[in-house]
């Protein structure tokens, strides 16, 4: 048999230490072309704020919305990434920052795959955030501030956490032994009060503020 040597792709898509094995240009389909058959802008929506905020309340509503309205989402949050592509990550500083980026690096594969993704995560620093903005790249990250005072957190507690953490039985737990820094009004974060908006107008709030982004323009 004819002894056929590949063709040679352009050696800068070789450069670098991570350099992807797979290179750009045998990639079937653009992000663009992916888009234009989806009908949608991907955007990642980062939810963030206090365990018991309203985080995956919201989450859940928005993307049943937005599949009712033939969107194709995708969701990601905290408790699920934490046990399986996350498992064996605690609380301390560095665990949550190594969450961060392997969830944001995700939240990025599903938007170039052109799929509108929101995640769910407490996101408590400030740095934690700038890390996930600077992996999905700062035009498809989109900031939602899911704001409730802890004391309101600690009342809802469906999960039990609080009452658990008071009782000195969840190490670093956040807003108690580990901090949540609100977001800088540089960051520009879409605030979500669910202290006094109900779950149906905070979803209405971040409904309006997602479609804007994602509807899809044609050339
Ligand atoms: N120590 C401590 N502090 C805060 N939260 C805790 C802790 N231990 C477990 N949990 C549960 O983990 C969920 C938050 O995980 P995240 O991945 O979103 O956290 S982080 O963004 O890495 O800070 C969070 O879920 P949500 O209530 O959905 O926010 C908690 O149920
Ligand atoms: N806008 C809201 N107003 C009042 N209570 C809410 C609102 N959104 C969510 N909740 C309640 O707060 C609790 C925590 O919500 P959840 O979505 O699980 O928060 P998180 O994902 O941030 O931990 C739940 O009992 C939920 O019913």
């Amino acid at each position: 048999m004819k002894n056929v040597s590949p063709a040679q792709p352009p050696a800068a898509a070789y450069d670098g230490p991570g350099a992807n094995i797979h290179p750009i240009f045998e990639q079937v389909l653009s992000r663009a072309e992916k888009e234009k058959r989806l009908r949608q802008r991907a955007r990642v929506i980062w939810l963030f704020g206090l365990s018991g905020s309203g985080k995956s309340t919201l989450a859940i509503a928005l993307e049943r919305r937005l599949a009712a309205e033939g969107f194709t989402t995708h969701l990601l949050d905290g408790d699920n990434l934490r046990t399986g592509l996350n498992r064996g990550l605690g609380f301390s500083d560095a665990d949550r920052t190594e969450n961060i980026r392997r969830a944001a690096e995700v939240a990025r594969l599903f938007a170039q795959a052109g799929i509108v993704t929101i995640a769910s995560f407490i996101t408590p620093f400030r740095a934690l955030r700038d890390t996930a903005r600077g992996i999905i790249g700062a035009a498809d990250f989109f900031p939602a501030y899911v704001h409730a005072s802890f004391e309101t957190c600690a009342r809802r507690d469906p999960k039990g956490i609080y009452a658990k953490a008071a009782a000195a039985g969840v190490a670093d737990f956040t807003g108690r032994d580990s901090r949540f820094e609100p977001p800088a009004p540089d960051e520009e974060a879409l605030f979500i009060d669910t202290e006094t908006a109900s779950p149906e107008a905070a979803l209405g709030q971040l409904h309006a503020a997602v479609r804007a982004r994602i509807a899809f323009v044609s050339e």
